[in-house]
């Protein structure tokens, strides 16, 4: 059985509908991210299972049991969000305490899993420090510590890492994931940073306008988005209208080979930037002529965007540094089936 469930969950504010029959199965000791554009219910979502928002419709259940008359407190869900809220008049450990003190757990316990948890978290000797004068990272440490001391069953972060720097937040996500394993904690985070749901998450769940729009491992969403919608969230541009019969897409970058089995008729095709392969303009060159109009270097990998001469829509391709053609240069570029991907919706959805 599940621990969380949502069961067709609705929430609605005045007309707007935030949340729209959303249902999702959370397993113990999974971690989930739960990614998607600004407004599409993200929060809303981690309020309604934490129960500061009642559901619409639907229900929320945690090991089976209905929450619906089940205050906060009760739900034994712990809570971090983006601002950390630690409480600046007490020290690190004050705030590491909270929830324990809440329970009523003697002063002994309180200082033996408070000592737990610093240690936990890389902070070991930072319970008397006063939290005004933590780093970022630190503090998020300590919120993170504060959340798991009174041993949560499910564990949300709204935005857990938002405010901290790029390399700080690959660092620590990383750090998180390895925690969250080894405690066997059960997590659902709600992020809209690509990059950190899909390196803490087990599962994703990519929302849009209030549903789920895809789910799945990151692997699995990253190779296979569902639709259109899902496919532009993560970034891809390379997206056009096609007629696809049998094994062949008719699109405007000419005819593309696709995998036995894709949806047929009219349908969006998706071009993965890496398996768009250059290759000179020579005698004797095969593929779409085109020129390239701009080159952005990611590390080792170059993006370049590349201007058909048929008047086509730019198409973007991915290649390794030494591979990469200069501005202005005439290249041709050809499709391998692995990287082109039917998705089953119309042209222009
Ligand atoms: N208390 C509220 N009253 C009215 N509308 C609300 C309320 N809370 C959320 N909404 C609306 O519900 C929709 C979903 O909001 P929600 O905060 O869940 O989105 P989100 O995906 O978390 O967005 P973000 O990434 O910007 O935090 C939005 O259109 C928002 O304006």
């Amino acid at each position: 059985m599940a621990l969380l469930t949502l069961d067709g969950v609705t929430v609605r504010f005045g007309s707007h509908t935030a949340l729209d029959a959303v249902r999702l199965d959370v397993a113990e000791h999974e971690i989930v991210s739960v990614l998607g554009p600004s407004g599409s219910g993200k929060s809303t979502l981690l309020r309604v299972v934490a129960g500061l928002g009642a559901p619409d419709a639907g229900r929320v259940l945690l090991d089976g049991a209905d929450q619906a008359a089940v205050p906060v407190h009760r739900r034994g869900v712990g809570l971090m969000f983006q601002d950390h809220q630690l409480f600046p008049q007490r020290d690190v450990a004050g705030n590491v305490a909270f929830g324990l003190r809440m329970r009523g757990a003697s002063r002994a316990d309180q200082a033996a899993r408070v000592a737990e948890l610093l240690d936990l978290v890389g902070l070991p000797d930072a319970g008397g420090r006063a939290v005004a004068a933590l780093s970022g990272g630190e503090q998020q440490r300590v919120a993170l510590a504060r959340a798991l001391a009174p041993r949560p069953r499910l564990l949300m972060l709204d935005e857990p890492l938002g405010q901290l720097d790029r390399g700080l937040r690959e660092r620590l996500v990383v750090e998180l994931r390895a925690l969250f394993n080894r405690l066997g904690t059960t997590v659902l985070a709600v992020t809209h940073d690509q990059g950190e749901a899909f390196a803490l998450a087990d599962r994703v769940v990519v929302m849009g306008g209030g549903r789920i729009a895809q789910t799945g491992t990151p692997a699995d969403v990253w190779q296979r988005p569902a639709s259109a919608f899902v496919a532009r969230f993560l970034g891809f541009d390379n997206l056009v209208p096609a007629t696809v019969s049998g094994e062949v897409a008719d699109t405007p970058w000419g005819k593309l080979p696709v995998a036995p089995g894709s949806p047929q008729g009219e349908r969006t095709v998706l071009v993965r930037p890496a398996g768009v392969r250059l290759a000179g303009t020579g005698e004797g060159a095969e593929g779409l002529r085109c020129t390239v109009g701009a080159r952005t270097f990611r590390g080792s990998r170059v993006a370049v965007l590349l201007r058909p001469e048929d008047g086509s829509p730019p198409l973007d391709a991915e290649c390794a540094l030494a591979e990469a053609p200069a501005e202005g240069a005439a290249v041709s570029a050809a499709f391998g089936p692995a990287d082109v991907l039917v998705l089953p919706d119309a042209p222009g959805r």
